[in-house]
């Protein structure tokens, strides 16, 4: 159920005359997504989404959809926010924030194959270069600081050896964080969050990246290792598959050449990777939040992540 708010075709008519857009013809609900409110609007000029956020507050919202403007008018593939005649982006709607972007072509592609991920890195690359003079400055909202937040609430629901896994994980990466290597990476906005049903596929091409809510600026490694967690990796045992990693990683290596300390920095920001979903999914399973509407995703596929990432380590990056 990803419908939270019901809006009807006549709610949206005299709200919709303050957009570019002509007159909207046809409103449809989409089923999938457990944060916001999402709906497929057709209008006089087209197809696009319009979004209800049900989380995220007016002030939260310039960044993630100024950004993906940002991005849009640099021709990476995502979608472009549509701005009222007064150039605002986000505009209330049933007393709640809304949005209305482009729609992409195609559908998730959930069985990746190294083409698919060639795809994803390279597009990957040139979100981050084109995120280079990107003026707003926002940090990642789901990084150290608030896994030292999430890490001590979660920890009595754990059994020993949980604690254990999450209690060590916690000192390395306080300790990777704090070298000079990590303090060298090159930083920017980043997606954050790019699991393989928010990016958008024609058959094999790539249509877009979609779901910007939990983008900040952290380092470009760790959307890298986000991403290749997810995108390479054998669902049923978190071992990484070492076509798709070499396809996404050289895909991305050819528009954004990696640096010798991002060469160093690999294996650990993929355990951070992994420990980020971990505790999120914890966190979301032990400590919902009031009127949650979602159901928390699994977080052992995750430990089971980090275990594998900490065992086994990955294909290196080229520098
Ligand atoms: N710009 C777009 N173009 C085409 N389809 C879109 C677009 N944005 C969202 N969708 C469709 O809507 C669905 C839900 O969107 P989204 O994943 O952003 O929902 P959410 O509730 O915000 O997020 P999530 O469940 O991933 O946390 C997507 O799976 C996709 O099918
Ligand atoms: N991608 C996240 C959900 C939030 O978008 C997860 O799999 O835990």
């Amino acid at each position: 159920m990803a419908v939270f708010t019901s809006v009807g075709l006549d709610d949206v008519q005299p709200w919709i005359a303050q957009f570019p857009l002509g007159r909207a013809l046809a409103l449809k609900g989409i089923a999938s997504g457990i944060e916001n409110s999402n709906f497929f609007l057709t209008t006089e000029r087209g197809e696009y989404v319009l979004t209800i956020f049900e989380n995220l507050s007016f002030e939260q919202l310039p960044f993630y959809l100024q950004l993906m403007r940002h991005l849009a008018e640099r021709d990476v593939a995502v979608p472009a926010p549509v701005p009222n005649g007064a150039g605002e982006l986000c505009v209330p709607l049933q007393g709640k924030p809304a949005a209305i972007v482009s729609k992409l072509v195609g559908s998730s592609e959930m069985s990746p194959a190294p083409v698919h991920c060639a795809e994803v890195g390279a597009m990957l690359a040139k979100m981050h270069l084109a995120g280079l003079d990107f003026p707003l400055h926002q940090p990642n909202l789901r990084g150290l600081e608030w896994w030292h937040g999430a890490a001590p609430e979660v920890l009595p629901h754990l059994s020993a050896p949980e604690a254990d896994l999450l209690r060590a994980e916690m000192h390395f990466q306080d300790a990777f964080h704090a070298s000079a290597m990590y303090g060298r990476l090159q930083q920017g906005p980043v997606h954050a969050d790019l699991f393989r049903n928010n990016v958008m596929f024609d058959g094999e091409r790539l249509t877009g990246f979609f779901d910007f809510y939990f983008a900040g600026c952290d380092t470009w490694l760790f959307d890298v290792a986000v991403t290749v967690n997810d995108w390479c990796v054998d669902l049923a045992t978190g071992v990484l598959d070492e076509a798709r990693v070499r396809a996404f990683l050289d895909a991305y290596h050819a528009v954004r050449p990696f640096t010798a300390d991002e060469g160093e920095a690999w294996q650990p920001m993929l355990r951070a990777g992994a420990l980020r979903f971990w505790l999120s999914r914890l966190y979301d399973l032990h400590k919902p939040r009031e009127a949650e509407m979602l159901t928390p995703h699994d977080p052992t596929h995750f430990e089971r992540i980090l275990r594998e990432r900490i065992a086994t380590p990955a294909p290196a990056l080229d520098s």
